[in-house]
């Protein structure tokens, strides 16, 4: 049996076309499969090809009307870019219209987008934030939609916003062509023009979170203020050996910096804090002399943030330990030997202890890994 699902990029609509050669019940039944595709597509599928060509021309233009009311809020960007910006467009949408068009998007969402739910468009506080190519094809004056992001605005107290990404998605045949680095980047610059208290990302992929970096890092290199707590971080990195520290030392920014980052650039602590480590890896260029004291920070980063959580309550403490399986559902609960929150010392076996220490330089080799990415693209925009 072969399953091919078209999708039209005009419309969004889909059709299944389903072959096989023969059915066969072997006395299980037979899969519905027309409810497993309406699970997905709903009122997206189209019945029949034929109806589906004919959606190319009498749906041509249903994004443009849906979005009709809807705000550009892509003007004015000036960044380095790796596409052409004059031909792109980001456009927000909320309320009915939003809701219309996001519904057509939602099976590419739960197909594409990993771990991602659809968004509940009936709450007024969600916003999408659309791609669009304003390119006109011959006679035909087509807007073409690349992407889109679905973004949450939360009241801050007093008187402030918080805006959370939760979902972005660069369609397919567009990825990798530095349109989801256009879109993080006018919706970080609007974060900064309508002055909300801070942005974030609701559990970014590796791939998002990279992109993400490429775009805050310059911003963070242009920040003066940051630069003093900076250049004494590098200056210890420089002149000390870390091989040779007694206790574990962190090199994290100070509080007022990290407050400066969040009013100036909408940068939160959380992204903040992973920015740091790329900025104390681009300042200690070359990296190679000092490659082992950079490793320590990272180490003691990753342990204090996996293994020095105080979670314990009644003698017993629950770590996370990273396995190749779900995050989610890897920890070990260990029981303190006085039975009370005066001890913190745990039983723990040798070989457990030599596993979880593999583990966390496991970690520790991926984190350097991806700041390396990050280094080398930022060096070579601004080179
Ligand atoms: C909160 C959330 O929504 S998390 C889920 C994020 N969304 C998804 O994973 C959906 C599928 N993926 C996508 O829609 C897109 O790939 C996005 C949104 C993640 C990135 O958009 P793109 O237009 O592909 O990004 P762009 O071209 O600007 O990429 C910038 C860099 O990111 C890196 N990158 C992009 N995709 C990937 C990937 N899948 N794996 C590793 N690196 C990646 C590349 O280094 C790339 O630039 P380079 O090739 O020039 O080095």
């Amino acid at each position: 049996m072969q399953i091919t699902v078209w999708i039209s990029s005009v419309s969004f609509q889909a059709y299944a076309d389903i072959s096989f050669e023969s059915t066969c019940d072997a006395g299980k039944g037979i899969t519905d499969l027309k409810s497993a595709l309406q699970n997905i597509f709903a009122d997206n599928l189209v019945e029949t090809k034929e109806d589906f060509l004919k959606t190319f021309s009498t749906e041509a233009n249903c994004v443009k009307s849906m979005i009709s009311d809807g705000k550009i809020v892509s003007n004015g960007l000036d960044e380095h870019l790796k596409v052409d910006c004059s031909e792109l467009e980001v456009v927000r949408v909320k309320g009915t219209s939003m809701g219309l068009l996001y519904c057509r998007l939602v099976p590419l969402v739960l197909l594409l987008v990993d771990g991602s739910n659809p968004i509940d468009v009936t709450d007024p506080d969600w916003e999408i934030y659309l791609l669009m190519e304003k390119k006109s094809y011959g006679q035909d004056n087509l807007q073409k939609l690349l992407g889109f992001a679905a973004l949450y605005r939360f009241f801050h107290y007093p008187d402030s916003h918080r805006l959370r990404l939760g979902q972005i998605l660069v369609f397919p045949p567009y990825q990798r062509k530095g349109y989801g680095s256009y879109l993080l980047q006018v919706i970080t610059s609007m974060a900064v023009a309508d002055n909300v208290y801070d942005l974030s990302i609701e559990e970014p992929l590796d791939s998002l979170q990279h992109v993400r970096a490429c775009i805050d890092i310059p911003r963070l290199l242009s920040l003066q203020a940051i630069q003093p707590s900076l250049n004494s971080v590098v200056t210890r990195l420089k002149e000390e050996n870390l091989a040779k520290r007694t206790q574990m030392t962190r090199f994290s920014p100070p509080s007022d910096i990290i407050e400066e980052v969040r009013k100036t650039l909408k940068i939160n602590k959380k992204q903040f804090l992973q920015c740091w480590e790329i900025l104390i890896y681009l300042a200690l260029g070359p990296i190679e002399k000092y490659l082992e004291n950079f490793r320590t920070v990272v180490l003691d980063r990753i342990r204090a943030d996996v293994i020095g959580k105080d979670t314990g309550a009644g003698g017993k403490q629950v770590l996370e330990v990273p396995t190749e399986f779900d995050s989610e559902v890897s920890f070990v609960m260990f029981k303190t030997k006085g039975g009370g929150d005066e001890s913190k010392e745990v039983e723990i076996e040798e070989s457990d202890k030599i596993k979880q220490e593999e583990q966390l330089q496991k970690l520790v080799d991926e984190r350097i890994d991806a700041i390396k990415l990050v280094a080398e693209k930022v060096c070579v925009k601004s080179s």
